[in-house]
């Protein structure tokens, strides 16, 4: 009894972990654009990992060129050309053809772009650069979500030439996309999916209680890199429409954005307007914001953000106000929630739940996707 108390008593040691096969050893270069708030965190995240996968994973992972909207940086990480330029990082005008190619060096080697831009241009290389080999993984939801006949032509591309994975796309670094391909892969049926899929906005409903504006709060979820670039994509509820799309297009059902019945937090005058202007105008949201909030307050409920999508095609996003009563009514922070109805889930619905936004979360989600095709990939010498 009290050697087990003991055992128990103090912090868990961490396990040697095993040598890496030198049989599994593999290189991977990799590219990032879009050096933004997730980026840019998703290179700290990997620059600190590197050693470890290295030693552990036999993964060696060669960071070997950012590329921003305007400028790009080749070969970073490379000792050997930093050393030619006093250690200097050496940038040039961005060109993402030359980008992909540096990336993609002799064609011998695998190698990997990781896009974390918003950009739709971007998102429109994917197909060329999955031909050419390119392995991909992305946040980014334009692809996923844009035009279906560019998506049937990435997912065609990914067939055949690099893989390519989405993760993050929806609710950031919690495993939704990987969850419904599992359902599907192992046989089941999806009915329909609910839940609540902006982190913004479940960050906006739990800290809105009229004491500070709404206009405010809405800053703040941007300095906290939880809004998109744009925080009206957020409030218009086109970013989670985006997330419905995608997770329709991997049940297979050919959804597009506008068959998304979405209410907008936007007022007309704020949606025509520049990103800049808009940001100086944000307090016209205030007034009917305060008016969901006496509505909420009134019936005693919370105002919550939720999307549905069925198997018949009906997808819809909108605020709600809820009864304390509901599963989504006691959600913290950027909580999102994802709720599976299939065929094998029909009665008690699968449930996803945890923080959907943020820098750290998504680039861990994108960086997970990262190391799911990296252990695909066969020893090249
Ligand atoms: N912030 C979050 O919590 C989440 C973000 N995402 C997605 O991650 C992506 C990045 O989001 P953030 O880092 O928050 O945005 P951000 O605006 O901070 O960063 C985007 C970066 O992309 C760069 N960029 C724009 N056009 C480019 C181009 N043509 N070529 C190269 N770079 C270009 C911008 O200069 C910027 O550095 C977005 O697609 C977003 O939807 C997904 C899940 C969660
Ligand atoms: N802006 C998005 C970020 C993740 O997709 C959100 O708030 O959910």
């Amino acid at each position: 009894m009290d050697s087990c108390a003991s055992l128990i008593a103090g912090p868990l040691h961490r396990l040697p972990p095993l040598p890496a096969a030198t049989s599994r050893r593999r290189t991977l270069a990799v590219g990032l654009v879009g050096p933004g708030r997730v980026g840019s965190v998703l290179l700290e995240q990997l620059r600190a990992a590197q050693d470890r996968l290295a030693r552990e994973n036999g993964l060696d992972l060669k960071l070997c060129g950012v590329a921003a909207s305007r400028r790009m940086w080749l070969d970073c990480d490379d000792p050997e050309l930093n050393a030619r330029h006093d250690s200097a990082q050496t940038w040039r005008p961005a060109d993402l053809d030359q980008f992909a190619n540096h990336v993609r060096g002799d064609g011998q080697r695998h190698a990997m772009l990781i896009d974390c831009s918003a950009n739709d241009a971007v998102a429109s290389q994917y197909p060329y650069w999955l031909a050419s080999g390119l392995h991909l993984v992305t946040p980014n939801k334009l692809a996923s979500s844009g035009p279906l006949s560019r998506w049937q032509a990435i997912r065609a591309a990914s067939h055949h030439g690099g893989r390519f994975r989405y993760e993050a796309t929806v609710c950031a670094g919690l495993p939704v996309v990987q969850t419904l391909r599992d359902l599907l892969d192992t046989g089941d049926q999806l009915l329909s999916v609910e839940g609540m899929f902006s982190g913004t906005l479940a960050w906006l409903c739990c800290h809105y209680d009229g004491q500070r504006p709404f206009s405010a709060l809405v800053r703040e979820a941007h300095a906290l890199g939880y809004t998109e670039p744009d925080p009206r994509d957020d409030l218009s509820g086109t970013d989670v429409a985006r997330k419905l799309v995608i997770l329709a297009r991997e049940a297979g059902w050919p959804l597009s954005l506008h068959d998304v019945a979405v209410e907008s937090l936007v007022p007309p005058a704020l949606a025509e307007l520049s990103l800049e202007a808009c940001m100086s105008r944000l307090d016209e949201l205030d007034a009917p914001m305060t008016e969901w909030l006496a509505a909420a307050q009134s019936r005693h409920g919370v105002l919550r953000h939720v999307a549905s999508l069925d198997r018949d095609g009906r997808a819809q996003v909108r605020l709600q106000v809820l009864p304390l009563s509901h599963p989504f009514a006691h959600t913290r922070l950027t909580d999102n929630i994802v709720q599976f109805r299939t065929q094998r889930y029909r009665d008690n619905p699968l449930l996803v739940q945890g923080p959907g936004a943020g820098p750290e979360v998504t680039a861990a989600g994108v960086f997970a996707d990262l190391l799911r095709i990296a252990e695909s990939l066969e020893v090249r010498a």
